[in-house]
């Protein structure tokens, strides 16, 4: 399981890591143009996180691995996602769609490692919601690393 071969991201940095997991939880589209969407339903979300950067930390990690895991797993997994604080039900650029998740756990990947030394940065977020369905989200250049 979890062994697939991801689009890449061109990037200007020297090491690149990749994190793989998946995390079960239920959503609903709140909106009627989302058809049967709109409807409460759960997937099992596969999601690859790709962190590159520079330099290395004190145990020459560029970020733990479970960490990255933890992050997002804790918080998302087994919820109702549109109860979590980071998505609206009124407000159509925070509902809780493949897209807008997949920048929300890169935002969220981010907030965490811009608070370590060695500044790592996530270039891209693989959501995948159904077996014929996934997402790639990946912050402009500028905005989380050097253009
Ligand atoms: N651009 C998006 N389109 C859809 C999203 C989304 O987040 N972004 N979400 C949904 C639904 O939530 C649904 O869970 C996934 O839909 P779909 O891929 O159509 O699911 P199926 O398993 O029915 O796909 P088949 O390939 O037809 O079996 C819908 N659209
Ligand atoms: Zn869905």
């Amino acid at each position: 399981m979890l062994q697939q071969m991801y689009p890449s991201v061109t990037h200007p940095f020297q090491f690149e890591l990749n994190k793989d997991f998946h995390f079960a939880a239920a959503h609903y589209i709140p909106a009627e143009a989302a058809g049967q969407c709109s409807q409460m339903h759960g997937h099992t979300y596969f999601a690859n996180i790709t962190i590159a950067g520079n330099e290395l930390d004190e145990v020459g990690f560029l970020v733990n691995f479970s960490l990255i895991k933890k992050l997002i797993h804790d918080r998302f997994d087994h919820t109702l996602l549109n109860n979590d604080s980071k998505f609206d039900q009124d407000d159509s650029a925070r509902f809780p769609t493949s897209e807008i998740i997949a920048k929300t756990i890169c935002n969220l990947v981010q907030e965490h490692l811009d608070t370590t030394l060695n500044r790592p940065v996530c270039i891209q977020v693989f959501l995948r919601e159904t077996p014929t369905s996934y997402v790639i989200y990946r912050p402009k250049a500028g905005e989380s690393y050097g253009s």
